[in-house]
């Protein structure tokens, strides 16, 4: 199980393109990851997703809070041990191309972390062979014609299959899918998803599932956890259906409110809800994040900060003073998710 507690991600600003001041870019994150279970992350563009995804991948530090891999914390962790627990947590990133040697074949491409595998479990060229061709049957890919190919002659949605088998090569308990999905044709990404189910019914992985898209999260964890981020803060959480059909938090329900129609999982009501247009701003901690922008902020919500707290039951959670379940009404440019 992965744990994550007051999670915080401060980049420092020394020299940034952008930013000559620190910049927070994840505060106070907490969250579980059962062993074979499902979350989704969603949240617009600059929220913290890929830092959250890259931190929990051991390719970034975090600056405070702690993180721990079956109730070992990582930060006590030594250099050979941090790589050990870092390389059961593979990451799918959104772009396929840029992960695979474009002038090198896919039977290379997958040869080569298996025999390093072999190497580190005693087995020999036979089991290679054997596992190359399982990986690929596993990710619905021909394992005969495959191996001669390059990432050109694959389509996106073969492309991303042939990452997550070279990423199943370490035999990782947990795969991260960074927008895993977001460059590849809508007709399919499905495949994909159903891919991703699969390992997780399959292999017991479990799945991070980070995205801007809320039909693929729901599609992911619809049983499992949704939390919703807002410039690095976690605003809503809870059980994915619930969450997307009576969202609690203003923010969630702006951004519902911004998704497409989805078929299938039509409108869930009838509002619009058009958030205030705000400056981009690194916000002080001191007041709600999102009040800038809330059409409903009250005197408090400029005042103080609130923290993410139960409603309704157990299993609900915001970080609003004034939760209240709305209804709204996705804008109409309807495609279809399967
Ligand atoms: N190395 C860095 N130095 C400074 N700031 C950074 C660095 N990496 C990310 N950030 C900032 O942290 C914030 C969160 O970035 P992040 O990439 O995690 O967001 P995101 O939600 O994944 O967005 P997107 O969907 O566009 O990738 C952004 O404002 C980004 O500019």
């Amino acid at each position: 199980m992965i744990e994550i507690k007051n999670l915080e991600m401060t980049f420092p600003g020394n020299g940034g393109l952008l930013s000559q001041t620190s910049f927070k870019a994840l505060r106070g994150i907490n969250m579980k990851i059962q062993d074979g279970s499902a979350i989704s992350v969603i949240g617009e563009s600059g929220c913290g997703k890929t830092t959250l995804g890259r931190i929990l991948a051991g390719y970034q530090r975090h600056t405070d809070g702690h993180v721990y891999f079956d109730g070992r914390d990582v930060d006590t962790l030594n250099k050979k041990e941090r790589k050990a627990e870092f390389l059961k947590v593979q990451l799918i990133q959104q772009d396929p191309y840029a992960a695979l040697n474009p002038s090198r074949t896919l039977g290379k491409a997958l040869y080569e972390p298996l025999r390093l595998r072999a190497k580190a479990i005693g087995e020999n060229h036979a089991w290679i062979e054997k596992r190359m061709e399982y990986l690929l049957a596993l990710v619905g890919l021909d394992p005969v014609s495959t191996v001669h190919k390059y990432q050109h002659n694959l389509s996106g949605g073969q492309r991303q299959r042939f990452v997550i088998a070279r990423s199943l090569t370490v035999d990782p308990k947990v795969l991260i899918a960074d927008e895993a999905v977001s460059m590849i044709d809508v007709s399919l990404r499905l495949e994909v998803l159903n891919l991703l189910n699969d390992l997780r019914s399959r292999l017991g992985i479990s799945v991070i599932f980070i995205t801007h898209d809320v039909a693929a999260a729901r599609y992911i964890a619809d049983e499992s956890q949704l939390y919703v981020i807002y410039k690095g803060e976690i605003v809503e959480q809870g059980k994915t259906d619930e969450v997307i059909s009576k969202p609690m938090h203003p923010y969630t329900q702006s951004l519902l409110s911004a998704m497409p129609v989805l078929k299938g999982l039509e409108s869930p009501g009838p509002e619009r809800f058009d958030p205030i247009e705000a400056p981009n701003e690194d916000p002080v901690d001191t007041h709600c994040l999102f009040a800038q922008r809330c059409p409903f902020a009250q005197d408090k919500c400029f005042k103080e900060h609130p923290q993410l707290e139960k409603v309704v039951d157990d299993s609900r959670f915001t970080a609003c003073f004034y939760p209240t379940p709305r209804r709204v009404a996705p804008v109409s440019n309807e495609r279809d998710v399967s």
